[in-house]
């Protein structure tokens, strides 16, 4: 599984600011999305474009042009829904297609309550929207889901990953790519990510702590 941890000095510096508990939601979502982007950018570089005709003051040329029809952007819901318009801002045409999971307090396990996919999932890579990995147990939920509808390639971006999520990740989807800007410690005993940011959720949409 490749694996690409951002070390940019501009999502460290955000990233930073995210771990900040005096960081309010408006902030929260502010700094999220734009990592967020630049995630997608380093997850988009080797993305094959098509070569268009346009008329030019100069005459006409051959640029490149990409090829929205071939991706779907899938935000986990809800804290994905924080990352999405970072995303959306670098791949405004991209459909996209939603995964509702709710990881069980108790369990830790992922349940799922809502998927409504894009057409066509055989034809696009997926890129899957989620600010946190932990146990790993909702992005195997949402990978599952989206091999079972055709999805050939999926890359994954997270704002923090536990080793623990990576290695499940690994294991089951060897194949699939991870773009994340910070690897963290461990899980702590509720599975939450150490040092991590707290409830992304809640952080990201100014509720309480479960
Ligand atoms: O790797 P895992 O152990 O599965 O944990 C990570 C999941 O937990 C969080 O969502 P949560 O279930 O809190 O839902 P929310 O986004 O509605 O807050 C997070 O956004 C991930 O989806
Ligand atoms: O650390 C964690 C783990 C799961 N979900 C979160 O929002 N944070
Ligand atoms: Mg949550």
């Amino acid at each position: 599984m490749k694996i690409v941890e951002v070390r940019h000095p501009l999502v460290q510096h955000k990233l930073g600011k995210l771990r900040d508990v005096g960081t309010d939601p408006v902030l929260f979502r502010q700094l999220a999305s734009e990592i967020a982007a630049m995630l997608a950018y380093e997850a988009t570089r080797e993305m094959p474009v098509e070569t268009r005709s346009v008329p030019t003051w100069a005459g006409p040329l051959d640029v490149a042009h990409v090829r929205a029809e071939k991706v779907t952007l899938v935000p986990i819901l809800r804290a994905g829904l924080g990352f999405l318009p970072g995303v959306q801002a670098m791949l405004p045409a991209a459909a996209v297609s939603v995964i509702g999971l709710r990881r069980n307090e108790a369990t830790h396990q992922p349940e799922t309550y809502y998927e409504r996919l894009a057409d066509n999932m055989g034809e696009r890579t997926a890129i899957l929207i989620d600010p946190m990995l932990a146990t790993g147990g909702s992005a195997l939920a949402a990978i599952d889901m989206l091999k079972a509808a055709g999805c050939r390639q999926v890359k994954c971006l997270f704002l923090v990953a536990a080793p623990e999520g990576l290695r499940a990740l690994e294991a089951a989807h060897p194949d699939i790519e991870v773009y994340v800007a910070a690897v963290d410690e461990r899980l702590n005993e509720d599975a939450y990510i150490l040092p991590g940011l707290g409830d992304a959720g809640d952080r990201l949409f100014g509720t309480p702590v479960d």
